[in-house]
């Protein structure tokens, strides 16, 4: 087969890997086969890991920094490359580095987001033509919240996470902590407490929805926290903390918290004050994805 020869050959390139927070997670049903009816409110960070990704004319696909305690053949950026690679047969291949900056396990999604990065930069990279939604479907194969990383702004999802319509949060400011433990999706998932009957939320997922109101008020919360902080005392202790101080709540399945604050020196000034010994970063949210800007900036380079 002749393919398009791609002028990106044999150059480190880095791509942004941007965290997710969920800035509500409401679920609202389990299918037959386990997996859980979401409606949860995404949007990206300005901050996160980084691929450094260099297009080859050799076959191989190659991690050169390996994730300590995660095989290679299950970490999601190889699962990704070779995924990419079987669909769209290019001929190519890639050497690959992750600065890894995001906590693992902690509901920042960084996995998915490594897995999205991964097969967008390389659909460009080699120059396969798969459409925004094709990369989407493949991603889905991968995990539930790779399509959001895939769409690239802020969405309101629906179905297990991959129903996605467009959402205008404020771009707030975030103390992002860690407590000490790391906790698995499907741990939380299957747990015999959660609840999972909360009322579908009347919006419309052709239009815009702007989601101005203030989303640390009923009826927004996270249906995981109530699980989560009665399993890890570590969890409670920090949330109950926080509260004291700037509306917060956990992200996703745990074990992150994000406190909301207006500004970036406010945000700095509750961390100054933080217990010792939780893991902690600041940063801004944003509507769409720092990814995009990259792949933006190539296109118009090239
Ligand atoms: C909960 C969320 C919210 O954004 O984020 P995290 O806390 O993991 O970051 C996601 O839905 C997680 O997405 P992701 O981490 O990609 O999930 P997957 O790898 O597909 O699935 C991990 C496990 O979670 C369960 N799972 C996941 C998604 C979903 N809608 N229902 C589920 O029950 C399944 O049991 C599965 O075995
Ligand atoms: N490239 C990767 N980065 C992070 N985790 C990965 C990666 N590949 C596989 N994993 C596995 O996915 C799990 C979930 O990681 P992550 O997506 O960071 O957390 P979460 O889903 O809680 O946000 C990890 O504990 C790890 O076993």
């Amino acid at each position: 087969m002749t393919l398009a020869h791609s002028s990106y050959l044999n150059t480190p390139i880095d791509f942004p890997s941007p965290a997710k927070i969920n800035l509500f997670l409401h679920i609202v049903g389990r299918r037959d086969n386990g997996y859980h009816e979401l409606e949860t409110l995404f949007q990206f960070l300005d901050y996160g890991d980084t691929l450094s990704i260099t297009a080859t004319e050799s076959e191989q696909i190659d991690l050169l920094t390996p994730i300590i305690g995660v095989k290679n053949e299950d970490n999601l950026i190889i699962k990704a490359a070779k995924l990419l690679k079987a669909t769209s047969k290019s001929q190519y291949g890639a050497q690959i580095s992750l600065n890894k900056i995001l906590p693992m396990g902690g509901g920042l999604g960084g996995g998915s987001s490594n897995a999205a990065t991964i097969l967008i930069a390389l659909n460009l990279l080699w120059q396969c033509g798969l459409s925004t939604k094709e990369l989407a479907t493949l991603g889905l194969s991968l995990g539930a919240d790779v399509p959001i990383f895939i769409h690239g702004f802020a969405a309101f999802a629906q179905g297990i996470g991959e129903q996605l319509s467009p959402a205008l949060p404020q771009e707030c400011w975030y103390l992002i902590t860690k407590p000490a433990c790391s906790i698995s999706t499907q741990s939380v998932f299957t747990h015999e407490k959660l609840t999972r009957d909360t009322q579908k939320l009347p919006v419309n997922n052709q239009q815009l929805n702007d989601f101005s109101h203030d989303l640390f008020c009923p009826p927004y919360h996270n249906d995981c926290q109530d699980v989560v902080i009665n399993s890890y005392s570590e969890v409670a202790k920090l949330l109950a903390w926080l509260i004291e101080y700037a509306p917060s709540r956990m992200t996703g399945t745990g074990a992150c918290i994000f406190s909301r604050f207006s500004s970036y020196n406010e945000a700095c000034a509750l961390q100054a004050k933080l217990p010792e010994n939780v893991a902690s970063f600041v940063a801004r949210g944003v509507n769409k994805s720092p990814l995009c800007f990259t792949i933006e900036k190539l296109k118009t380079n090239n």
